[in-house]
């Protein structure tokens, strides 16, 4: 892997603190104008200034750390098999696929906690419900910790997104995110041999994200890599700071005008587990997402032919919740035949 420092210079680091506090219009529109120059050059940025807290973190990643050392069996006591419509729980090694081929990570599928009484839930909803939190103590309230406070980040940076496209910044709040939908995996890449009889490639194959903004949390090891126009770029950690990447919604809002940036995670070889930790936080499941009035004409929106998943989001006609559905049923094939 290359740490070099000149790789991550590629990529933006914005001091996001202003949509965060109280800030005068001037400091707003210095941010915007930074937000709008990432998501226009590379789809792609880092965030500083966040205000989540760092003992939150820390905390999340020993408590992971100390999940994942757990015995395999163990671990399977949280399979996703058992989450059923909410597609929550965990997933051993190569269970999931990307484009087809097994991933080298394993992971733990969460969400927005609904109870079961929830009337989403009552109406079997699928993504909504309760998570299968595993046996390790403190792990269940830190998680929804971090939830909450990723989440409130997020509505914080789609101000700055509604800013940096000239909209009021309550623009996505008012019709899409007021209650969004929320889902955050934990991964880990061992650094663990792949067996022979394996079609293994990645940590993660090349893909794009569904939905508005993903908002990722990564350790120090590195390995995720972002495709520019000039190649693909690394994605180096840098400490304090989250990543965060355009989904396929907020391409198909803007017309093209900002892209969902593909990206992978090349097979971790580096002799220590990496976690990463992706908040998705995407708009409300029974929205149907519409483009923006007012933005600049990109001719060439359709972009299918060079995407990895020869699709083009401009033409998806739905809610949401279809349009995410279609994607999770490919990654899991099998537990699409159990649950949904
Ligand atoms: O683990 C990472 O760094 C990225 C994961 C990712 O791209 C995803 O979950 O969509
Ligand atoms: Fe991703």
């Amino acid at each position: 892997m290359n740490h070099t420092s000149e790789t991550h210079a590629a990529l933006p680091i914005i001091d996001v603190s202003a949509l965060i506090t109280d800030s005068s219009a001037e400091a707003l529109q210095t941010v915007a104008d930074r937000i709008r120059n990432a998501c226009r050059a590379h789809g792609f940025f880092y965030v500083s200034g966040h205000g989540v807290d760092s003992a939150l973190i820390q905390r999340l990643e020993m408590l992971s750390r100390r999940f994942f050392a757990l015995d395999e069996q163990e671990k399977m006591r949280w399979r996703m098999a058992l989450g059923g419509r909410a597609w929550r729980g965990y997933f051993p090694l190569g269970g999931e696929l990307t484009s087809g081929r097994p991933d080298w990570k394993e992971g733990l599928y969460l969400g927005t906690e609904l109870a079961d009484d929830h009337p989403l839930v009552l109406a079997a909803t699928p993504v909504h419900g309760r998570n299968l939190f595993p046996d390790v103590p403190a792990f269940r309230e830190a998680i929804l910790q971090y939830m909450e406070a990723v989440t409130t980040l997020g509505q914080a940076l789609m101000r700055g997104i509604a800013l940096s496209l000239e909209l009021p910044a309550n623009y996505f709040e008012s019709r899409y995110t007021a209650d969004p939908l929320i889902l955050f995996r934990i991964f880990n890449y061992p650094s663990q041999d792949v067996p022979k009889d394996m079609d293994v490639q990645w940590g993660v194959g090349e893909h794009t994200d569904y939905g508005l903004l993903t908002i990722l949390l990564q350790d120090q090891i590195g390995g995720l890599q972002v495709k520019t126009p000039g190649g693909w770029t690394d994605a180096t950690p840098v400490p304090n700071t989250f990543i965060c990447n355009i989904g396929d919604m907020l391409e198909r809002m803007t017309g093209g005008w900002y892209r969902s940036t593909a990206h992978r995670v090349v097979r971790n070889t580096s002799g220590t587990d990496r976690l990463s930790f992706p908040l998705f936080f995407d708009p409300n499941y029974f929205s149907r997402v519409h483009p923006i009035e007012g933005l600049p004409h990109v001719p060439d929106a359709d972009d299918s032919a060079s995407r990895w998943d020869k699709e083009n989001v401009h033409a998806f006609n739905g809610i949401y919740g279809d349009y995410l559905l279609n994607k999770v049923s490919k990654v899991f094939p099998q537990l699409r035949q159990e649950v949904l």
